[in-house]
């Protein structure tokens, strides 16, 4: 389809219908390889159809030699028949031009259309050709042929691509123009969305994109070289692709890892550039090699071609999101996100309407590949049903007041109608948003969100989980060093408070042994119990740990109220669709001095918290709660989906002093307070509500440490049963338990339990049981 027949010479702009769409289009004719007939201020008023061949490339020896059958083949020059997998009718896909594994690279150079959009550039227009596709389709073989055998080792004549001969075609162009031409290039990679020269003199080094009126997206500081030999140019070419990312991966061998953008600037002498450095007015030519799309699953990559994969399929999702819009017939009324990212924005122009593009699909034949081609088929199909109405470059210098004051209305107008469907996304979002992102859904930006998925999918099973969660740990380590080291230094404070004590022989003893069915005396309701409720505003930092230890080791004592900036609901389950899961071990009512430890613990808890802030906590305990005669704490998480939001520490019991409390240590998925939960307590007596905000700085780390503390106050390994922690802790990484890749430090918290545990003893047996000694929890039973 890029060569359609060219209208008698001098003929306007012919009306005909296009096969793949309802409406009359205008198509771009009478521009003979000898030149356009019209100028840019004429051509703009034109609006032509985007240019779209597809490339079949032949079967690769790997993929004869595992005996794959090919799915496609062409019937005719512009119909591609496909076979579709367990049988049916072909399926027939109509392009400009449809190019078979026997057509040679000559063949796809004058088939392609691009001498077309070189005569458009030498014209002032702004031109793009670019190569999509998966992964090893071809298209690095389309634009530059065949990787290079060895280094310096040229490419054969017969296999250049077709940038390689548009380059020598210009150059004769030039020659044959009758007026001097000035020419330059650049040529950059997109990298892991950094943008990179290829053609800088040092090292490559990310540079930055930037927007201004004139110029639009642009790469600031990029080299931009001039060159009036093909013999230059070439060079310029060599040494861009012996700098592009690439790797090799189960689909290809030399796969590139970027998408590489060289553009040719073309202009006349007599137009001088605004800056030095700065590409001349005029016309550009830009060739684009797109990284492929890759299911990670198919080409087995891991580490950082994971990681480049990524980014890869990111900035891809993001360009066929921008097609897709540009497909919009409403496309007038909607912003198209250009800012997204980087390829975005540096083919914003190419994309947006203003440039004349070329693109060429690229696909494998074989029938393993079925699905990737069809998504990519259809994708082309739709993409060449998007019209441009391309502009020759303005001329710079001051533009009549007139013009400007036009243009300003136009901006004006402009803003107020992206503020207009702000608004309007806001308020109805889900209608519109919903409606448009289905749309998408149906081209390659949803063949590429399910590669995101499928990928989000691959990262989950435990050993690539553990990789991710090894990289965030090792993030934290020097935080949760910190924060050990902190934990640590209270607990040995703690721990010589607790030795003391004992020996002072003024601990209160509970009588309760931990026999497991040792009656237990529980308090009378409390003073501050009112008609079955208890309220309990406490509030919880690094700091005022301090503030919610000293209530606990003060048994005798009455619970405090500190109160908190906020009041909290106090019934419900806001997220009451999640699943609940809960693991942990109900400890009978302990001696005083496990109560201690449970303080101790509880104050490294808070800690642990970091600077949540537990404004208010309301807890009901009913009658029947007073009268259990356990005590315990769990680890409840609730998740919504796959992954856990919530994960609370919570301690159960009879007495108020106890704290019927729970700390909420939201996961890192959880940010903003949208899943702030809070426990309703249900099924379980003893168990009660606390409603904590969770905070954003929390993180990953926070769910180890829960992990390790309950493992402390439980004195035995606990198994998570929900993600993300794997199942078989024991099995982790140190680093993944607790967080914590310092083994002195994860050892001396656990070193400092069992000192506790022991000088606890110690207490017990010198101590006697004292009723008198208890505080009112020990009290008469109120049942
Ligand atoms: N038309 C063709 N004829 C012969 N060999 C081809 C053809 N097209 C591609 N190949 C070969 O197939 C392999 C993959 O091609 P290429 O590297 O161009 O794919 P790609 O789509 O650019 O992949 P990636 O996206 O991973 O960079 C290469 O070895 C290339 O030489």
């Amino acid at each position: 389809m890029a060569l359609r027949p060219s209208a008698e010479p001098g003929a306007g702009p012919r009306r005909t219908r296009n096969p793949h769409s309802s409406g009359a289009q205008v198509r771009m004719d009478g521009l003979g390889s000898t030149g356009a007939r019209k100028g840019p201020k004429a051509l703009a008023a034109w609006t032509i159809w985007s240019l779209l061949d597809t490339r079949v490339r032949p079967m690769s020896a790997a993929e004869l030699r595992r005996g794959e059958q090919s799915a496609l083949h062409c019937s005719g020059t512009r119909t591609l028949q496909v076979r579709p997998p367990g049988g049916g009718p072909d399926m027939a896909f109509r392009f400009g031009a449809v190019l078979d594994g026997a057509c040679t690279q000559e063949d796809v150079f004058r088939a392609c259309g691009v001498k077309r959009l070189g005569e458009l550039a030498l014209h002032g227009f702004s031109c793009t050709v670019f190569t999509f596709g998966q992964t090893g389709s071809g298209k690095t073989y389309t634009l530059t042929g065949p990787p290079p055998q060895g280094e310096g080792v040229p490419v054969p004549p017969s296999l250049t691509g077709i940038m390689q001969r548009t380059f020598a075609w210009l150059l004769d162009r030039v020659h044959h123009l009758g007026f001097p031409v000035t020419l330059r290039a650049s040529y950059l990679e997109i990298y892991n969305e950094q943008v990179r020269d290829l053609l800088s003199l040092g090292s490559p080094r990310p540079l930055p994109v930037r927007w201004n009126k004139a110029r639009g997206f642009y790469v600031e500081q990029l080299r931009v070289v001039e060159f009036s030999s093909l013999e230059a140019l070439m060079e310029l070419l060599q040494m861009g692709l012996s700098r592009r990312q690439s790797s090799s991966h189960t689909l290809n061998q030399a796969s590139s890892r970027s998408h590489a953008l060289l553009t040719l600037y073309v202009s006349r002498p007599t137009v001088p550039p605004v800056d030095p450095g700065e590409p001349p007015v005029g016309g550009k030519l830009c060739f684009v090699d797109l990284a492929g799309s890759e299911k990670v699953a198919a080409t087995g990559s891991r580490g950082q071609l994971m990681l480049e994969a990524n980014s890869i399929n990111r900035s891809l999702l993001a360009l066929g999101h921008c097609i897709s819009l540009l497909l919009d017939p409403q496309r007038k009324q909607s912003h198209i996100p250009f800012r997204d990212s980087k390829l975005t924005k540096l083919l914003a122009d190419s994309l947006g309407g203003r440039g004349v593009t070329l693109m060429v699909a690229c696909v494998s034949p074989s029938a393993q590949c079925l699905p990737e081609t069809l998504s990519t088929l259809r994708y082309a199909s739709r993409a060449q049903r998007v019209t441009t109405r391309p502009q020759g470059p303005k001329s710079p210098g001051v533009k009549p007041p007139q013009q400007g004051a036009v243009e300003l209305l136009q901006l004006q107008e402009e803003n107020r109608r992206l503020r207009f469907q702000l608004d309007q996304m806001q308020t109805k979002a889900p209608g519109i948003h919903g409606a448009r992102v289905a749309w998408a859904q149906r081209n390659l930006y949803g063949m590429l969100q399910e590669f995101m998925l499928e990928n989000e999918r691959l990262s989950r099973p435990p050993d690539r989980k553990e990789m991710r969660q090894l990289r965030s740990s090792r993030d934290l380590a020097q935080a949760e060093q910190r924060v050990l080291a902190q934990q640590v230094h209270e607990l040995e404070r703690h721990l010589h408070s607790a030795q003391a004590l004992p020996q002072q022989g003024s601990a209160p003893v509970c009588p309760c042994s931990m026999g497991p069915a040792a009656p237990c005396r529980v308090s009378p309701r409390p003073p501050w119990v009112v008609e079955d409720k208890m309220e309990c505003r406490s509030h919880i930092s690094p700091l005022a740990g301090t503030a919610t230890l000293l209530p606990l080791l003060s048994p005798l004592s009455s619970v405090p109220s500190i109160p908190g900036p906020l009041g909290l609901p106090t019934e419900g389950v806001p997220c009451a669709t999640g699943s609940s899961q809960y693991w942990g071990k109900t400890l009978q009512e302990p001696p005083v001095g496990h109560r201690l430890l449970h303080a101790g613990l509880l104050f490294l808890v808070s800690c642990a918290a970091g600077v949540a802030e537990v404004s208010s906590g309301e807890m009901v305990p009913r009658q029947e709660r007073l009268s259990s005669p356990s005590t315990g704490f769990g680890l409840f998480s609730r998740s919504w989906g796959p992954r856990p939001q919530v994960t609370y520490l919570f301690l159960h019991g009879p007495h108020p002093q106890h704290l019927h409390k729970a700390l909420a240590f939201p996961s890192p998925h959880e940010r903003g307070g949208s899943n702030l939960g809070y426990w309703s307590g249900r099924g379980r007596p003893g168990d009660t509500r606390l409603i904590l905000p969770p905070h954003p700085r929390r993180s990953h780390s926070d769910w180890t440490q829960t992990q390790v503390l309950a493992e402390m106050l439980i004195g035995e390994e606990v198994v998570p049963s929900a993600p993300p922690m794997p199942t078989g802790s024991s099995n982790l990484s140190p680093m993944l338990r607790g967080g914590s890749g310092i083994p002195n430090l994860t050892q001396r918290p656990e070193a400092v339990t069992y000192q506790i545990s022991n000088s606890l003893n110690l207490g017990q047996s010198q101590s006697q049981p004292s009723e008198s000694m208890q505080g009112p929890s020990q009290g008469p039973s109120s049942r």
